[in-house]
């Protein structure tokens, strides 16, 4: 596996495989890889000749500094992970590689990014936005993967694969879960032993709530029941707990027919901020 840092050598590397006409998938990660990360890398290897991982900690993403510091970062263990499962190539550029000068390019996914993740964390998908699209021009994949655990984060990829007019394929790929339920994240990593046997919780609450309204019971009475579940354990703070559309990602009064809904939640244990989503 090749690991490059600089956007020349990986451009050269991949200008090479596709003078003999390989096909390339892209996952873009911030690291500290779990098996959520390695389901894309698989699916991606199923896809394409070869496979590029893409880890770096995006700064414009993060508004909150102490979020950014305490990301978890693994580099060799992430290697050594994406080496394993076969990835082609890594590609881990520093901040300065990627923004040589501070950005000034402003991105509005307008009301796909002003609910959940984007209201509570302002600038965060005009970050997301300006750094998927680097990576997408930067390595020209083929197909590029993205998990369902970043539900609103799919919608606003697919968008701007759309208004940009990206040649590439948009893969989605479903939230691959710890036995006990929760879904993986690298966050995971910073919660306490306290912390991560509450954890769980989050999957049972959307759980519980995804079976009331199938069976019927009303939206706003779903979501009190969810907010007062939270509130029994002392340990969570819930941010949001959200019953959506999952095209338009607004918030919706009653639920639609089989797979057009979402229910979305964020919430703190302690100071890690965790989210979680089905679509049913
Ligand atoms: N449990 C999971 N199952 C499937 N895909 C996942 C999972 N967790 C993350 N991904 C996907 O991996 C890609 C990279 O995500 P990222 O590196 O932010 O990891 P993360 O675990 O979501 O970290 P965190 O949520 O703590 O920032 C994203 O497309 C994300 O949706
Ligand atoms: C897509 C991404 C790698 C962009 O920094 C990030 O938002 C993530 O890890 O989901
Ligand atoms: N997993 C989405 C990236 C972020 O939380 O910043």
């Amino acid at each position: 596996m090749e690991v490059f840092t600089s956007i020349k050598g990986l451009r050269s590397f991949l200008d090479q495989q596709l003078l003999q006409q390989k096909t390339v998938g892209l996952i873009p990660t911030m690291g500290a890889l779990h098996e959520g990360h390695i389901s894309l890398v698989d699916a991606s290897i199923k896809q394409n000749d070869v496979t590029v991982s893409s880890i770096f900690v995006n700064p414009t993403q993060f508004n909150n500094p102490e979020d950014l510091l305490k990301y978890p970062r693994t580099l060799a263990e992430d290697c050594a992970m994406l080496e394993k499962a076969g990835c082609t190539a890594v590609f881990a550029p520093s901040v300065e590689e990627m923004y040589p000068e501070k950005s000034s390019l402003v991105i509005n996914f307008g009301t796909l990014e002003s609910v959940m993740e984007g209201a509570s964390r302002p600038g965060h998908f005009n970050g997301v936005g300006i750094v998927v699209s680097k990576l997408f021009h930067i390595v020209s994949p083929h197909r590029a993967y993205f998990g369902q655990k970043d539900l609103q984060q799919v919608s606003i990829i697919q968008r701007l694969v759309a208004d940009l007019a990206f040649n590439l394929e948009l893969i989605v790929c479903p939230t691959i879960r710890e036995t006990d339920g929760l879904a993986m994240s690298s966050r995971n990593r910073r919660l306490n032993d306290a912390e991560r046997n509450i954890a769980p919780h989050i999957y049972r609450i959307l759980e519980d709530a995804k079976k009331d309204l199938v069976a019927g019971i009303n939206v706003k009475e779903v979501i009190a029941a969810a907010t007062h579940a939270f509130s029994t354990i002392p340990e969570f703070t819930l941010d949001y707990f959200e019953v959506v559309d999952v095209k338009t990602l607004q918030p919706i009064s009653e639920i639609g027919s089989a797979g057009t809904n979402a229910i979305c939640v964020a919430a703190f244990l302690g100071p890690v901020r965790l989210i979680d989503n089905v679509v049913f």
